[in-house]
């Protein structure tokens, strides 16, 4: 005989999968009603630098019928008043986009963008105010009511996504490392723990030559008890400088193979200057390294393991015997800040603009940082800031804005390493050093020139053609590609890399 169940007790013993049942529901019901709905048609205008925009829709001469948005987007110059157009299309990047009118989202300097969701909307900038907006429209309320629906279905689905999205890349992670995890996010905990201080006398340091001279410091080789130090000497009026990097340095558990070994600090008494004395790496730093010597496989290897390994750490949230290492985001990531030592392993150093990602009571979750609104943010050297840091597209004090914009340095990092990899290049000289951007751009572009290639021509370092037959290009291909993603979301973690970059050389062997 057939059991008969009572449906309440059925929908008690069985929460987890209606809820789920429920969600499906709602997505399919979007997605029944989005699939009915007439498709959003967008102003197009035809220029050499929309062309990756070409494939959110068909187009028929300045008319773009979207496939899978309904946004339209419009970028446009601001001169002497004027509004000259610089790309219209169908937004396949955003997929909300409550907005009905173009109106407008100043980006930097003069450009502004819209995003917009009626048809032809991005034909021009709209001045209209909101509240223009809303008196002018005689079914404002029933509008209102409506996206406020759609926005709360959105989100629902969006959840779902994410979730989704997050299971599969979790069970794929801890399938290929089960004791390890990618979660970097911040621990909750106040970490106000005492800094290690240490305090040195600076007559004790002998200081010898210039090996390095920054924005904000000069760094020396010099001596110190016997041993090989660098002292890296901040004048005066550095002393905010100073103070961030040497905060980073004495957090608790910052000692790791992968970040410069910092032995003190002090101050200058007669001059009021300041100096951080570390651990001397004899290759110097990355970038003059690679602009003198091409690698071998082996070398690259472990240049990119260590590196990948030391930011990882940086990123990583700890408690150790009951002592906490806050997550800290580098924020200035290049092949200039990363140092080799005798054996050839990176460290990571200059952590000024380093954020801490602590919530302690008073605090903020990351120390601020000022920007300098003509030139771009003070902090980040510019041909290695991420799409959304350039294009300032994001809330830039987000804790895990700052690690994705790692991310996506030190995939130009390992790309820089590659390319001077001689096995990497069998039969063909190894190209000569050039810093990401630089064979399109020069080695000085400026901001205009890289948001334009970077962020609106989506384009990233060339993959040299001869990877591609290598057993191991394709693996390196999808590290590259997997971290300078244009979304940010969508990046590895650093401890994901150094999981693929482990698997890359068990496969090889
Ligand atoms: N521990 C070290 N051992 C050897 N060389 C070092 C060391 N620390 C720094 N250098 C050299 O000094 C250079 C500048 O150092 P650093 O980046 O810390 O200075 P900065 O003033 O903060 O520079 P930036 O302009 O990048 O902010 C490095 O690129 C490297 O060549």
């Amino acid at each position: 005989m057939k059991e008969t169940i009572p449906p309440h007790f059925r929908f008690s013993q069985d929460q987890g999968s209606m809820f789920f049942f429920l969600l499906e529901c709602i997505f399919i019901v979007c997605t029944c009603s989005s699939a009915s709905a007439p498709k959003r048609r967008c102003v197009y205008y035809d220029s050499p630098r929309n062309h990756q925009y070409t494939q959110a829709g068909r187009v028929s001469g300045s008319v773009q019928v979207c496939e899978a948005t309904s946004c339209c987007v419009g970028f446009f110059w601001m001169m002497d008043g004027q509004q000259k157009v610089d790309l219209q299309a169908c937004d396949m990047h955003e997929h909300s986009c409550p907005d009905m009118h173009c109106k407008p989202q100043p980006r930097f300097n003069k450009m502004i963008k819209c995003v917009c969701k009626t048809d032809f909307c991005n034909s021009n900038i709209s001045w209209i105010s909101e509240d223009e907006e809303a008196v002018g429209s005689p079914d404002g309320t029933m509008r209102t009511t409506i996206a406020v629906v759609s926005v709360v279905l959105l989100f629902l689905m969006v959840c779902f996504w994410t979730a989704a999205k997050r299971g599969r890349s979790f069970y794929q992670h801890t399938r290929e490392n089960p004791s390890s995890s990618c979660d970097v996010s911040v621990n909750p905990q106040c970490s106000c723990q005492e800094a290690n201080q240490s305090i040195i006398d600076h007559s004790l340091i002998e200081l010898q030559q210039v090996v390095g001279r920054g924005r904000f410091a000069t760094v020396f080789q010099g001596k110190y008890k016997g041993s090989a130090v660098a002292v890296k000497c901040f004048p005066g009026g550095q002393e905010e400088k100073f103070r961030a990097e040497k905060e980073v340095y004495e957090l608790p558990l910052m000692k790791n193979a992968g970040i410069v070994l910092f032995l003190g600090s002090g101050t200058k008494p007669h001059d009021t200057s300041f100096f951080i004395v570390m651990q001397f790496a004899e290759h110097g730093s990355l970038h003059s390294f690679l602009s003198q010597h091409s690698i071998s496989w082996t070398s690259a290897f472990n240049m990119c393991l260590s590196l990948s390994q030391g930011l990882s750490y940086l990123h990583s949230d700890l408690q150790h015997n009951g002592v906490h290492k806050p997550s800290v985001a580098h924020r200035d990531l290049s092949s200039s800040n990363v140092l080799l030592r005798a054996d050839f392993s990176c460290v990571l150093c200059d952590f000024e603009g380093s954020a801490v990602l602590r919530s302690c009571v008073g605090r903020q979750w990351g120390r601020s940082h000022t920007q300098n609104f003509q030139g771009g943010p003070e902090v980040g050297t510019l041909c290695y800031m991420s799409p959304e840091l350039l294009e300032r597209a994001v809330n830039l004090t987000s804790s895990s804005f700052m690690l994705q914009g790692d991310v996506y340095a030190l995939a130009l990092i390992l790309w820089e390493v590659w390319m001077r990899c001689s096995h990497l290049f069998q039969d063909a000289d190894v190209p000569q050093h050039l810093l990401p951007f630089e064979l399109e751009l020069g080695p000085n572009p400026s901001w205009e020139h890289l948001i334009h290639h970077v962020c609106f021509m989506n384009q990233r370092p060339s993959i040299p053609p001869p990877w591609d037959v290598l057993p191991e290009g394709c693996e390196m291909k999808r590290i590259l590609t997997d971290c300078w993603d244009s979304d940010a979301d969508a990046r590895l973690t650093a401890s994901c890399v150094v999981n693929c970059l482990m698997s890359l050389q068990s496969s090889n062997t």
